[in-house]
């Protein structure tokens, strides 16, 4: 961290927090922060272990965070069972951290289906994979199998990975640092 950085006034802050949330990831852009998109989401599992993982942040409504996932995947199962999560951004070039409480909630598959076929063409044909949270396989298979999905992705652009699934996170408390 080398500074200086950008000036924070609690004076004249907006009403909602995700509006301060814009303020500052525009900032954050602008600044050149890697990734700044990216966010940790933590969730808890059924035995009340924590668990936590990257993700891409997808969008942000009125004091609603979203991000999308596979419904096969580990967290999903985490999500079943307790729907409270927490996702921290952290964008240590311009010293700053926002985190935020709040409980998940499922969108409708129109609206996961939109969200998959926004994806660029490589997030795809991964996410086709179908194979999120499972332990790698050798580097060759998982190359054969790319190269299938990108086939039917040629063949089938529209197609759409029906596990796929776009979260809300309906915030409770949000922290600026
Ligand atoms: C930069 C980055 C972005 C990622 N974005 C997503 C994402 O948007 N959705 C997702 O399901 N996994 C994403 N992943 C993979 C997750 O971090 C994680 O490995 C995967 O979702 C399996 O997590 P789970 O086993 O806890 O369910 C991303 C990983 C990285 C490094």
């Amino acid at each position: 961290m080398a500074g200086p950085f950008p000036e924070f006034h609690t004076k004249d802050l907006p009403v909602y927090p995700s509006d301060l949330f814009i303020e500052w990831i525009n900032i954050a852009i602008e600044e050149g922060v890697y990734e700044p998109h990216t966010m940790t989401l933590s969730t808890i599992d059924e035995s009340g272990a924590p668990d936590a993982r990257i993700l891409i942040l997808k969008n942000v409504t009125r004091n609603k965070w979203y991000f999308a996932t596979s419904a096969t995947s580990r967290k999903r199962e985490q999500l079943k069972s307790n729907r409270r999560v927490a996702l921290m951004f952290n964008w240590s070039t311009i010293d700053r951290q926002i985190r935020i409480r709040g409980v998940a909630s499922k969108m409708t598959a129109e609206a996961s289906s939109r969200d998959f076929l926004e994806r660029s063409s490589e997030a795809r044909e991964i996410a086709l994979l179908g194979n999120q949270s499972k332990e790698m396989i050798h580097r060759e298979d998982i190359d054969k199998e790319l190269l299938k999905t990108r086939v039917l992705l040629k063949q089938t652009p529209n197609i759409v990975r029906p596990t796929w699934t776009l979260y809300e996170v309906d915030a409770n408390e949000v922290e600026f640092w």
